[in-house]
């Protein structure tokens, strides 16, 4: 027992040692908030954690243990970072009107600017009657409201003065651009933000921006984002609108015939979780939640992807060719199918080897097993 007395001793040296780096970092956050200086620095990171790595292997350390436990710390540290609040890169800015800011993801971004020192009002589906005392002097409005309502409120939007900015959220780019180009003739941005309303802080997390016009005109409103420690990534709607189709439409859509296959199958679920190896374990983890969320979203993201049922369609035309192959026994098909797929991923495939065993590392750590 004195052995677990000591290792006791050293974990409340540790905890204490965490105590103190929460509070410098918190002491950094207040410096940054009031230089304006972003949260997310990558350079002193990869600094940083190249000198712990050397320094733990001097002294025995797995250089991937310290690693670890400093990204930790620092995910805490974007989140503390945040909570000091940011710098205002546009104090002369009108208020901020965040329409559907009552939304999940409305209130994050509403959340976020009144961190920024921003005077926010949020229009809400019951506040149209105000909506002129609402939309008075804003320097930007931004629409957050779902898919199927984005243009039609959009369209409201026709007679806002020439130096707001008008944006939006929604998750397809190509129609709501259009419609805003169309009644605003001031400074106009997409935004897409690729994460949900869950998110602790914006450290980098992405923002695909596209431009509409007057670019020079809301730059302040993106480089506050990047204050936020946001990373943003240019692209056209076109290239955005296609490249959801399989990081979302393809993605989603899987998810939910795998659960209805799981369904209609009389899955046990206890029973797959105490067969689940650790992968398996993660997919039942990435395809259930999809089933915690609301399913009125993900009809309106799959369904809203241009092409989508195309793909859909050539997908099955695949699954089922891939299962041809079985039926007729071809293992050496099948081989030839891999290897030509193996070498299209290229160098990917050892990449993403690796990421995924940190994540089933991290994901086995959570385990409890009695
Ligand atoms: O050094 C900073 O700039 C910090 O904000 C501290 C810290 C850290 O926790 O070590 C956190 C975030 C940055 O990306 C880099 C380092």
């Amino acid at each position: 027992m004195r052995l677990r007395d000591k290792i006791d001793d050293v974990d409340q040296q540790l905890l204490q040692l965490l105590a103190q780096r929460l509070k410098l970092v918190a002491e950094v956050g207040e410096v940054k908030s009031e230089h304006g200086l972003p949260i997310y620095v990558p350079s002193r990171e990869a600094a940083m954690l190249a000198r712990r790595r050397q320094e733990a292997e001097s002294l025995g350390v797995p250089p991937d243990l310290i690693e670890d436990i400093l990204r930790r710390a620092m995910r805490e540290s974007y989140s503390s970072e945040k909570d000091t609040g940011f710098k205002t890169v546009n104090p002369a800015a009108g208020p901020i009107v965040v329409v559907g800011g009552k939304g999940q993801l409305g209130r994050l971004f509403v959340q976020m600017f009144e961190l920024s020192g921003y005077e926010v009002r949020v229009l809400g589906s019951q506040d149209w009657a105000q909506a002129d005392d609402i939309l008075a002097g804003a320097s930007v409005v931004m629409v957050t409201v779902p898919i199927t309502r984005t243009v039609e409120i959009i369209e409201k939007f026709s007679t806002l003065p020439a130096d707001c900015i008008l944006c939006d959220l929604t998750s397809t780019k190509s129609d709501p651009l259009n419609a805003m180009l169309r009644v605003h003739q001031g400074p106009v941005v997409g935004l897409h933000p690729m994460f949900g309303p869950d998110i602790s802080s914006f450290a980098k997390q992405v923002i695909v921006v596209c431009d509409g016009r007057d670019s020079a005109r809301y730059q302040w409103l993106l480089d506050q984002f990047a204050l936020w420690g946001a990373k943003l990534k240019s692209a056209t709607a076109k290239d955005h609108d296609e490249a959801m189709g399989l990081v979302q439409a393809m993605r989603h859509f899987s998810s939910f015939v795998y659960g209805m296959h799981l369904k209609s199958e009389n899955a046990d679920i206890e029973q797959l979780l105490a067969f689940s190896s650790p992968i398996y374990r993660l997919e039942l983890a990435m395809v259930g939640r999809l089933f915690a969320q609301d399913p009125a979203l993900y009809a309106d993201i799959i369904l809203s992807s241009p092409d989508a049922l195309g793909m859909f369609r050539r997908y099955i035309e695949r699954f089922s060719d891939a299962v041809s192959c079985l039926e007729n026994n071809d293992r050496d098909g099948f081989i030839r199918q891999f290897s030509e797929v193996a070498d299209w991923f290229g160098q990917y495939a050892e990449q993403f080897m690796g990421e995924s065993r940190q994540m089933l590392l991290v994901a086995h750590d959570r385990r409890h097993i009695d």
